[in-house]
């Protein structure tokens, strides 16, 4: 089956042309995709057999496989056939199922996904000649890898696990100043009246205790158990959290080297016809990194999808130095984006979505 796309087109591929590019041998999976692994705007990525531990993490450049660095740098080999654990602070590349054979007018853009940036394990995806992490050019033709490093918790993991995802753009998506404003003005992206439009949307972080009986956040414990990607809803909270009070002065000292889950102070919502990404607030603001997991599907939050008042997760982290946090500062900004048409299944309405509505919550693999 043949691909075509309107000469004019700018946005981001919904589900049904996932599937078709797949159809037109555009995305080459090893075999056929599993359920659910094509969301209303990317397609989730599967790891293959073989992990590699490698000395360092490493972008191939222009001249470059990413199978020849491996060579160079593999320490040694763990087979994920049947499972293995993947310990924290080394670094491991994983070759994926999924291979792609783009179009010179499609780019495509990967990112951990949210249950992934929620248990710390950072991740993201490497392609052949490139220079840059988890951005796939135009024209791509060969295979994908994932690099992971696990920071907080020993992670089990298989062949097929799905810790990355990955959109297809084709053109310019971002929405204009105007067009956001518009956006804004007609569906009310965030639930706040002043809201900040400049750049995206802005989300700052709640530190009141308001929406979570008197708790903001949570901070990882050190030395825990082995957390299985696979596996949802078993393993106790107190096993690996510990829950931060509010204080009366909504402010919360980070620790460097900690890692915390906090939750926006803005409930946020993505019409259908939109996806959005977070991105940083200020790239020049380097005490502290807010947020590995940054896109959000469309209807995420939306009211037809069942999603009113869901808050964003921010993942935090303290650079060198303890860094104070207050109510309400901005952290972090949505950066929307148009969906070249709408999804045929929207966030929330497909089995399986984990975080429509939510307020404070960890990876679906907690309970409390
Ligand atoms: N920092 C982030 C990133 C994402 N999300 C929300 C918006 C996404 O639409 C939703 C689900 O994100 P993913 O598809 O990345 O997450 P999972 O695949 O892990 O969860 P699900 O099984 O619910 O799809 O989580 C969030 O609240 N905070």
């Amino acid at each position: 089956m043949s691909f075509s796309l309107p000469p004019d087109a700018n946005g981001i591929l919904p589900d049904r042309m996932i599937a078709a590019m797949a159809d037109a041998g555009l995305i080459l999976p090893e075999y056929p995709f599993v359920e659910s692994q094509i969301q209303p705007a990317s397609l989730d990525l599967r790891l293959g057999a073989m992990a590699y531990r490698v000395r360092a993490s490493f972008l191939p450049g222009p001249d470059a496989t990413v199978a020849e660095r491996i060579d160079e740098l593999k320490l040694h080999e763990v087979d994920l056939s049947d499972g293995a654990v993947l310990e924290t602070n080394c670094v491991y590349i994983v070759p994926l199922l999924e291979s792609l054979a783009l179009p010179p007018e499609i780019i495509a853009a990967a990112n951990p996904k949210s249950s992934t940036g929620r248990l710390d394990v950072f991740t993201r995806v490497i392609a052949d000649g490139t220079r840059r992490f988890d951005m796939i050019g135009a024209g791509y033709h060969g295979p994908l890898y994932a690099e992971i490093s696990p920071k907080t918790f020993p992670v089990l993991l298989r062949e097929g696990s799905r810790l990355s995802q990955v959109r297809f753009r084709t053109g310019e998506a971002v929405l204009d100043a105007h067009e956001l404003e518009a956006l804004h003005e007609r569906e009310r992206l965030v639930d706040v009246d002043d809201a900040d439009l400049v750049n995206g949307v802005a989300l700052s972080v709640d530190l009141s205790g308001d929406y979570a009986n008197g708790f903001v956040g949570y901070r990882a414990k050190r030395h825990t158990g082995v957390v299985d990607i696979d596996r949802r809803g078993g393993y106790a909270v107190g096993e690996f959290w510990e829950p931060i009070a509010a204080r009366p002065d909504g402010s919360l000292i980070l620790d460097p080297g900690e890692f915390y889950i906090l939750a926006s102070k803005e409930a946020v919502q993505v019409p259908p016809d939109y996806a959005a990404e977070m991105v940083p607030f200020d790239p020049l603001v380097g005490e502290f990194r807010v947020h590995y997991a940054g896109f959000f599907d469309p209807g995420f939050g939306y009211a037809g999808a069942g999603g009113q008042g869901s808050r964003a997760v921010l993942e935090v982290r303290s650079r060198e130095v303890p860094f104070i946090l207050e109510h309400g500062q901005i952290v972090g900004r949505l950066v929307y984006e148009k969906m070249l048409s709408r999804p045929d299944a929207m966030y929330g309405q497909r089995i399986g979505s984990n975080y429509q509505a939510q307020g404070l919550k960890l990876s679906k693999h907690f309970r409390l």
